[in-house]
């Protein structure tokens, strides 16, 4: 089994809010991730997807094919974009960025199925060049 990976990246807004709670506890929980007025972020996602060599081109998946795929799902439904407000897969959800990439693997799982033989092994989504979360799908 081979593993082969895709870097992408998109810049958003959001902010941390639940709206169950007064904006006191928003602020107390998520601390200045409950800016009112939002904040934002360079998102870096790293897809990686799993399988055989295929013998006459020797990819596991056309990386191009791939990140066409991604921009197309993905990053054009969420860059530049206000996370909270303009990207309906999020709607009524906490802007995390666990619930960011579980969201992306719903949407990518079975697109990348229908273009190739492989399949997606993991998410990896950076919020900051420090923060990341990585999702396997279960
Ligand atoms: N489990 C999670 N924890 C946090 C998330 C998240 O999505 N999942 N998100 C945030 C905030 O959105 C926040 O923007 C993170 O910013 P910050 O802590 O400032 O991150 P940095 O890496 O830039 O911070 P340094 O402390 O300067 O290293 C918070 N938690």
């Amino acid at each position: 089994m081979i593993y082969v990976s895709r870097l992408e990246h998109f810049n958003a807004a959001h902010k941390l809010h639940n709206p169950n709670w007064s904006l006191a506890k928003n602020k107390e929980v998520f601390g200045p991730c409950a800016n009112v007025n939002w904040h934002g972020h360079n998102y870096e996602l790293i897809v990686t997807v799993k399988g055989k060599p295929d013998p006459e081109t020797g990819f596991v998946i056309d990386l191009k094919k791939l990140s066409t795929l991604i921009r197309k799902h993905i990053i054009e439904k969420v860059d530049h974009k206000n996370l909270n407000l303009d990207v309906p897969f999020m709607e009524d959800k906490l802007a995390s960025t666990e619930n960011l990439v579980m969201e992306f693997w719903k949407i990518l799982e079975p697109r990348i199925a229908e273009i190739s033989k492989a399949r997606l092994h993991s998410l990896k989504l950076y919020e900051t060049p420090r923060n990341y979360v990585e999702y396997f799908g279960e």
